[in-house]
């Protein structure tokens, strides 16, 4: 798109229109003694409107020389009509009359951010201490992350483009809200799409040198910005000096150049270097610096800002402190194939190679992980096979146990099902019985059963090895979805999925087909029970962290197999749970019977609450990946976290920004920060912005490593 074709029109609907009389009567008649501000639009005078009751407000009247112009006006108008936020400056209306163009704001008694770090203009009296400089940061990353990303209710979407310390303004209680929109252009709800400028424009100092040479517009130009402004709170220094030394003339090469040499002590402003604790520090400037990434895409989003910079708050207000050791990068892949060098990832191979091993069945598998001994038992305690089998037909040895080839025919372990009689299922569940019954869905009644764990056959309650058996009552379903099935659990034998022990197929007398499924009994049934239900006390947190890896464990996995895996409507119900809470996935490969079959029949909205802005922008692109899992797992992260089942993007953007959630879960304020930035990332609005769910898997790793010692 080019700055050209991109230009609103002026919306008045929600802005009121003043005529030249009204604007001055309210300044004098622009007043020289009521001017408080100059900028490149024009002066800005303090004034006094009567609407009933009397108001100061801030008029800018635009300079007709300004080589800004007509167009910053309209688009001025049209984005604080649009955009109304607590840390957005509020437009009041304007005036366009003769050749006047005039805009009229509430008042910001505060002045601007720049003029208290660098003790000019009127409104400065004192140095700001450290606590109010990082507020005020954290008001702005607000206000431009809700620019960025708008609400379920608004959802447009802008790039500010000039964000400096002068475009925030202060009210009477510090309270930050950025201003001057005027060239701020709508952007797309895909970070992926980019303007290009055919001028590229904004403020000296804090200009993306991306942005300045490829003229392609992002919100990451928004952030680089962002953390210039970081670094003028911290270094009480501006973005361009050039009455300091030359290698100091720009603040961000500066003070990166410090960063990197590790002389951080060197760039703190004197006046505060007392009062910052060093965590907080690090914390501060470490976000600085990978706002001020060479990369766009590495840049953190303005979400995972506010999430962090709350973090760097707890930790200068001391909370938590015993947790708070020293803030570790996380290992967050934004985009596949990119330089990783100065993000820590632990061990991707010893991942990869476990799942490799799992796919292939091998039999020794590295001990660190949890459930092998036992799966690789109950591998071997059942009969393998290798026969002649061709396009997914079915056949059985002489123990009935479904034998199958792999497409490499090599010797490789598969796991085979059995095939249970009818009879033998009616001997498992007591005739079907109604009390046997654990779970009623609309084509699923699964019930409770035992069989001997060595020969599958069925035994008596509470003997050898407890089983679900599911009756799949969807017409139909035997001749496409019980081979599909079968042949997608044949490449899924996985620690952390649900095991398929058998299957059973059976006409009734009216020669309708009825399916049976028998799977592994998981004791403590599902995840949801846990989280949702009334009265039920909460998971410990090392619990639920330990739920969160496995799924994860699971949900990786079969994004590896080299099908195109994915469960397109995961929630906390897949994740089942065994008699020691270790966490496996059911249902994959069930689309079929869950309805997930075709992504066009979803009402975007009704989908998974709160998961419209996910489903529209995959929609959108035309894209319905794995990364729509790691969405849906992101929200299952939430949900572990909070206990709650209406979660959603918006929700867990405006819940972070609330200092109580560590409190209220219980969690150690390390660990429910990052996993904070973590779900953030899985509910980008951007599919490729995702993590993989390798990634996901190895930061809550990470993570619980970090809050176990
Ligand atoms: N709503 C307001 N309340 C109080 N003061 C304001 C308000 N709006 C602007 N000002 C003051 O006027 C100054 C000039 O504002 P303006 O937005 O025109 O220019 P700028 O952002 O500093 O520069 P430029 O327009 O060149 O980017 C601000 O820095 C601030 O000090």
């Amino acid at each position: 798109m080019s700055d050209t074709d991109s230009s609103p029109s002026t919306s008045s609907s929600s802005s009121r229109q003043f005529s030249l009389s009204d604007i001055k009567s309210a300044t004098n008649d622009f007043a020289d003694e009521l001017v408080i501000g100059r900028g490149g639009f024009g002066k800005v005078y303090k004034g006094s409107i009567t609407d009933g009751e009397s108001m100061t407000v801030a008029v800018k009247r635009l300079n007709s020389r300004s080589r800004q112009g007509a167009r910053e006006f309209r688009t001025e108008i049209e984005m604080l009509s649009r955009f109304r936020h607590g840390h957005l400056v509020s437009l009041i209306g304007y005036c366009e009359e003769l050749d006047e163009m005039i805009l009229v704001y509430e008042y910001m008694p505060r002045g601007n951010f720049a003029d208290h770090l660098h003790r000019s203009g009127k409104n400065y009296s004192a140095p700001l201490p450290w606590l109010r400089r990082l507020r005020i940061c954290i008001d702005a990353a607000r206000g431009l992350d809700y620019l960025h990303t708008g609400t379920s209710i608004q959802p447009d979407r802008a790039i500010h483009r000039d964000v400096k310390s002068s475009n925030i303004l202060l009210d009477d209680y510090w309270d930050a809200k950025i201003s001057d929109f005027g060239l701020c252009r709508l952007g797309p709800e895909d970070q992926a799409y980019s303007y290009v400028s055919t001028e590229v424009k904004g403020t000296f100092g804090y200009l993306d040198p991306e942005y300045f040479l490829t003229r392609r517009l992002t919100r990451k130009s928004d952030v680089y910005a962002f953390g210039v402004v970081m670094l003028e709170a911290l270094c009480g220094r501006p973005a361009v000096d050039l009455s300091a030394d030359e290698e100091q003339w720009g603040l961000a090469g500066w003070a990166q150049y410090c960063i990197r040499e590790g002389r951080v002590d060197e760039i703190i402003d004197p006046s505060v270097r007392e009062e910052i604790k060093k965590d907080c520090l690090m914390e501060f400037v470490q976000i600085a610096d990978e706002c001020l990434h060479n990369f766009p895409r590495k840049r953190p989003t303005m979400a995972e800002i506010v999430v962090r910079l709350g973090f760097a708050l707890a930790m200068q207000e001391g909370k938590d402190s015993s947790i708070v050791v020293k803030p570790a990068k996380m290992a967050l892949t934004l985009q596949e194939g990119e330089d990783s060098s100065d993000v820590v990832k632990p061990a991707k191979m010893t991942f990869t190679r476990k799942v490799q091993l799992y796919f292939l069945g091998a039999t020794s598998v590295n001990s660190d992980t949890r459930p092998t001994n036992k799966v690789q038992r109950n591998y071997s305690s059942i009969s393998y096979s290798i026969s002649p089998f061709k396009d997914g037909a079915m056949s059985n040895n002489k123990d009935g146990i479904l034998a199958q080839e792999l497409p490499s025919g090599g010797q490789t372990l598969t796991p085979s099902f059995k095939q249970f009689t009818f009879s033998e299922l009616k001997s498992i569940t007591k005739n079907f019985n109604k009390e046997r019954i654990l779970r009623i869905e609309p084509h699923v009644v699964a019930y409770k059963g035992w069989i001997d764990e060595k020969t599958y056959t069925p035994s008596d309650v509470g003997v050898g090895m407890a089983v679900v058996v599911k009756e799949i009552t969807l017409n139909g379903f035997q001749d496409s979805g019980l081979r599909q099935i079968l042949e997608f659990m044949r490449n899924c034998s996985h620690p952390y999925l649900v095991k398929l022990l058998g299957y059973c197929t059976e006409s009734d007398r009216f020669g309708v087909n009825q399916t049976f499924l028998v799977h592994e009994y998981m004791q403590k049934g599902s995840l949801d029970n846990h989280l949702f239900r009334k009265g039920t006390e909460p998971l410990s947190w090392p619990i639920r962290l330990k739920i969160a890896i496995g799924a994860a464990q699971g949900l990786a996995f079969l994004h590896t197999v080299e099908k195109q895996n994915m469960y397109s409507k995961f929630e906390a119900t897949n994740i089942l749970l065994d008699k020691d809470f270790n966490a496996k996935l059911s249902d994959f490969g069930m689309q079929e019977l869950y309805g997930a079959g075709d992504p066009s029949s979803y009402d975007p909205l009704y989908y998974v609450p709160g998961a419209g802005p996910k489903f529209i922008s995959d929609f959108r692109a035309g894209l319905l990946s794995r990364k729509v899992d790691v969405y849906d797992f992101g929200i299952v992260l939430l949900q572990i976290l909070v206990c709650r089942r209406e979660v959603g993007e918006f929700w867990a953007r405006t819940y972070y920004s609330t200092p109580e959630m560590e409190l209220q879960q219980r969690i150690p304020l390390r660990a429910a920060r990052r996993i904070a930035v973590l779900v953030l990332q899985c509910l980008s609005t951007e599919p490729s912005l995702r993590p993989s769910m390798e990634d996901v898997l190895l930061n809550l790793e990470t993570i619980e490593k970090e809050t176990s010692t």
